[in-house]
């Protein structure tokens, strides 16, 4: 169980991203944060995934407070959020991997085969020795899930990951997505409707607030007026 309780944040140009928000997000679920621009999704992930600190409120992964235990968070927590920037542009793809996979901590076989893994996975077989200045904006977004993937573990974060990408490339992010969700938490922030319907439960942000929550498979009918509702 991952809990989000009473969290705030204000940036330092004065901007109140977040105002107190809580969630929960059970294990085995795959929630999509659903919100306009500027609403305040990505500042949530951020804290979620421990890149930035609330000034107020807490986050707890099964009981462990992962604002307080860094270490807990980094093991237990993955996000692909697609910036380019943190790339090495003249590594290829799979070089790129065998770098943030031994950051993860894998070494020799391990890491050759997580890596093989990872590119079968998003279906990047045949760009591995492509370097990524070379990559489209799609196979780009691709290799950031495949960095994601490299470590095992108990939350994976997805921001707008079907942002910019073909029709196959979407149903192979959302495999993806549903095999997690089967056991991890998934946490999915969208703008597009048909990423929503094929969440299990969607949590709406306003302005820095929760301003709504749907049970997708009980009111799948409902997503679209659910939608228009909260924005
Ligand atoms: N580093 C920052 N410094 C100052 N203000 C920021 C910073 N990052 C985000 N903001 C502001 O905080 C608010 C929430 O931004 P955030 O990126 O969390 O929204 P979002 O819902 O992810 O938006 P989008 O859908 O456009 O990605 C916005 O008003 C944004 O301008």
């Amino acid at each position: 169980m991952l809990e989000v309780l009473g969290v705030k944040k204000k940036y330092k140009n004065g901007i109140e991203a977040l105002k107190g928000v809580s969630l929960k997000i059970e294990t085995g679920k795959k929630v999509a944060i659903f919100g306009e621009n500027g609403a305040g999704k990505t500042t949530l992930l951020k804290i979620i995934a421990t890149f930035l600190l609330p000034d107020e409120g807490t986050v707890t992964l099964e009981g462990v407070n992962i604002i307080k235990n860094n270490k807990y968070a980094r093991k237990n927590i993955t996000i692909s959020t697609g910036m380019e920037r943190s790339f090495y542009y003249r590594l290829t793809v799979k070089q790129n991997l065998e770098f943030f996979g031994m950051l993860n901590g894998l070494v020799g076989k391990e890491l050759k085969k997580k890596v093989e893994k990872v590119i079968e996975k998003t279906g990047l077989e045949e760009y591995g020795k492509i370097r990524y200045m070379e990559l489209s904006k799609g196979l780009k977004r691709r290799l950031d899930i495949a960095r994601a993937l490299l470590k095992e573990a108990k939350v994976y974060i997805f921001d707008e990951p079907c942002a910019g990408i073909d029709i196959k490339t979407r149903g192979g992010i959302h495999k993806i997505v549903n095999e997690l969700g089967k056991e991890k938490i998934v946490i999915f922030a969208t703008h597009e409707i048909e990423d929503l319907k094929k969440m299990d439960r969607i949590i709406a942000i306003h302005n820095g607030i929760k301003v709504g929550e749907l049970l997708v498979h009980e009111n799948r009918d409902c997503v679209e007026n659910f939608v228009k509702g909260v924005c």
